[in-house]
């Protein structure tokens, strides 16, 4: 970095985000209303060469209608005309079954102590009340200040809230050709100064008018802010920082200061010493896909397992809900996130307010995760209980207080757990294990 390159704060991850470990996500914007990708089944995939022209993400629409011959161009023409924009649709969303507060109490109810709704993806579209475009739900469609809404119902709910900002993408004030390739990605993208004081307006707007406990930026922003000078990224952190003590960023800015790190549909393989966040949409896409069902997305046991893997390795789990354009939640999104609730409701103790601890699985034998209390007890979490009784590792033998929640655990002298019957329909089972 030049003598130049500002300097950028070193701030520890605020405990309420360490303690938080489940958020949820939500995609909701303009490309809502068409809410259509070529739908994905886990585990399948497509040739490099059509990834971005056959992209799962459903909130991608924009671009994908822009690649010539692609199937969401052929959706496009069929499903609103020759000559109707993306653009248009803004005119066409009505979200008439939009309930900001029935959404939050929910999240709340399965268990979410964050949400991030996304304030500006990459089509650009603003959902906030913005003096910088009239491309916004204030001003278009909607006709209403989404953001101040979910802002609002967020808190009332007693959740903490965050916004997710499209940094390096804008559609809407940039003109190049569709992205094609990750080349594309990451040329096809305004790093002028014109457009990095644009993102640098928008983004004060939305944090001295609400404040996000966490501002998570997307894939980069606009190289002519990361040089010190009005406008610049350092200045935008420290007047945020400012405004919100304890808020949070994460690591796609494209410099040297970070919160928590990001995978998106991935794990870390071991447990990193640093808060990190697993991010994934029940489905293959983050944007409401119609063409997605049942088969497309991940089950519940799967998210518990996900959640309870994630929080092992000290993670957090942003899990993405997909609104469709009319504000009405997707019933068989909404059915996983509640049964994943309801596991967390009957295991709180295992989840939040954990750190890790010394390993988060076993190498080989039973699948179990380990998270360790505030007060030193070891969770000891067996996936799958239906599989049966598993054996303890060595280092845990002759460890004194073994329990089920009420009752006391029943661990035989070659360390065999036998689990209660009245536990293995669960999609985990929590052992728990006093101090040592
Ligand atoms: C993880 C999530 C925020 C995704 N990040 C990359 C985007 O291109 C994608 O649409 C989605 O927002």
């Amino acid at each position: 970095l030049g003598e130049d390159a500002p300097r950028y704060p070193d701030r520890p991850v605020p405990d309420w985000y360490r303690d938080a470990k489940f958020g949820v996500f939500v995609h909701w914007g303009l490309y809502s209303v068409a809410g259509w990708a070529p739908p994905r089944r886990p585990g399948e995939d497509v040739p490099v060469e059509l990834e971005y022209s056959h992209h799962q993400y459903a909130e991608w629409y924009a671009n994908t209608l822009r690649i010539p011959g692609s199937p969401t161009a052929a959706y496009h023409e069929s499903s609103f005309g020759v000559g109707t924009s993306y653009e248009d649709l803004a005119d066409a969303w009505t979200a008439e079954r939009y309930d900001p507060d029935g959404w939050m109490r929910l999240f709340a109810a399965c268990g979410a102590r964050y949400v991030v709704p996304t304030a500006k993806h990459h089509d650009g579209f603003c959902l906030w009340d913005t003096a910088t475009t009239g491309f916004s739900s204030v001003h278009r469609g909607p006709r209403r200040d989404v953001v101040a809404e979910l802002a609002g119902a967020a808190r009332s709910a007693g959740l903490r809230f965050g916004l997710y900002y499209s940094g390096a993408l804008d559609w809407h004030v940039s003109h190049f050709p569709p992205i094609r390739s990750l080349t594309d990605l990451f040329t096809h993208r305004r790093n002028d100064p014109a457009f990095a004081r644009h993102c640098f307006e928008q983004v004060r707007e939305l944090v001295e008018a609400h404040r996000p406990d966490v501002l998570w930026n997307d894939i980069d922003w606009p190289d002519s802010a990361k040089a010190a000078g009005p406008y610049s990224l350092a200045e935008l952190f420290e007047h945020y920082y400012d405004l919100v003590p304890e808020g949070v960023v994460n690591d796609r800015w494209g410099v040297p200061h970070l919160g928590f790190r990001t995978r998106e549909y991935r794990t870390e393989t071991g447990t990193p010493a640093w808060a990190w966040e697993a991010t994934r949409g029940l489905g293959a896409s983050f944007g409401y896909n119609r063409a997605e069902d049942d088969t497309h997305l991940i089950d519940a046991t799967e998210l518990v397992h996900l959640l309870v893997d994630t929080v092992a390795k000290n993670g957090n789990l942003l899990l993405n809900i997909s609104p469709r354009g009319d504000g009405s939640l997707p019933e068989a999104q909404v059915a996983r996130l509640r049964e994943l609730g309801r596991w967390l409701a009957a295991h709180p103790d295992a989840v939040y307010g954990t750190r890790p601890w010394h390993r988060h699985a076993e190498p080989v034998g039973a699948p179990l995760r380990y998270t360790v209390r505030p007060d030193g007890t070891l969770n000891v979490i067996a996936l799958d209980p239906a599989h049966g009784d598993f054996r303890l590792p060595a280092d845990l033998l002759g460890r004194p207080g073994a329990h089920w929640g009420e009752g006391a655990a029943e661990i035989g002298p070659d360390g065999t757990v036998v689990i209660p019957e009245a536990l293995r329909h669960l999609p985990a089972a929590v052992l728990t294990l006093p101090p040592s």
